[in-house]
């Protein structure tokens, strides 16, 4: 097995291990019974028997990030000399808000500068999935997805854009449906250097 090999099994095993604990659906179960209690419910009743072992499952689902490390989808690279932009953009993501776990919902748009070494187009996206599956805020999932690439991909820049909207902002409190929440984070040229970050903007936007 070559070196390089050797050392990307034993920096993915040690990824592993650094996984969380697993979600406690049984704690989840009874958390839900007594919610359904708590707003007048009888969870004893026909329709409602299953919804605690529903909603455990749901949120094993949707925190399934939480128990993985999206750095493993970054491991692997290939040389590649390409000078220019590369973007994926349209990555549709559901996360959870942490402040009301309430869903919100958009695109995500990641363009880096390679660095004589690119990633498969496709780990842009499972990264953007890993990350989204856990109690967030917009910001940090989206500081989370700029630093994550900066440091294993080791680009000369990256910016990521995050446009969603926040159903805890449509369905209930100030309810303005159509309101869109737009984030950003820039690292290396594509901070430093004002025609990069135009020309991330541009491509994603479509604009000239
Ligand atoms: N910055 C940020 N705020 C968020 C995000 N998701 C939800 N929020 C906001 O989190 C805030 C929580 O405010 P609080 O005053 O503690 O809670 P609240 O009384 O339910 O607030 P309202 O939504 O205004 O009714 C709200 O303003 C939400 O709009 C996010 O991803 N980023
Ligand atoms: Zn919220």
């Amino acid at each position: 097995m070559a070196k390089s090999e050797e050392m990307t099994l034993s920096k993915l095993a040690a990824l592993h291990a650094s996984e969380y604990q697993p979600v406690d659906v049984e704690r989840i179960k009874h958390a839900v019974r007594e919610i359904l209690l708590a707003v007048g419910e009888d969870p004893d009743r026909e329709g409602l028997l299953e919804t605690p072992d529903r909603v455990a499952r749901m949120y094993a689902e949707v925190f399934s990030g939480l128990h993985t490390n999206p750095a493993i989808h970054l491991q692997k690279l290939f040389t590649q000399k390409h000078d220019e932009m590369v973007i994926v953009k349209d990555i549709e993501f559901a996360s959870c808000c942490e402040h009301h776990l309430l869903p919100f919902t958009g695109k995500a748009h990641i363009g880096y500068l390679p660095d004589g070494k690119v990633v498969g187009l496709s780990k842009l996206a499972r990264v953007v999935d890993v990350v989204a599956k856990r109690p967030q805020v917009q910001e940090r999932m989206t500081e989370t997805i700029a630093d994550l690439i900066m440091s294993e991909v080791q680009p000369r820049g990256v910016g990521v854009i995050i446009e969603a909207s926040h159903s805890c902002m449509t369905i209930r409190g100030v309810r303005k449906p159509g309101a869109m929440t737009i984030t950003s984070a820039v690292r290396g040229l594509v901070k430093s250097n004002p025609m990069t970050r135009n020309e991330l903007m541009t491509l994603v936007y479509n604009k000239s």
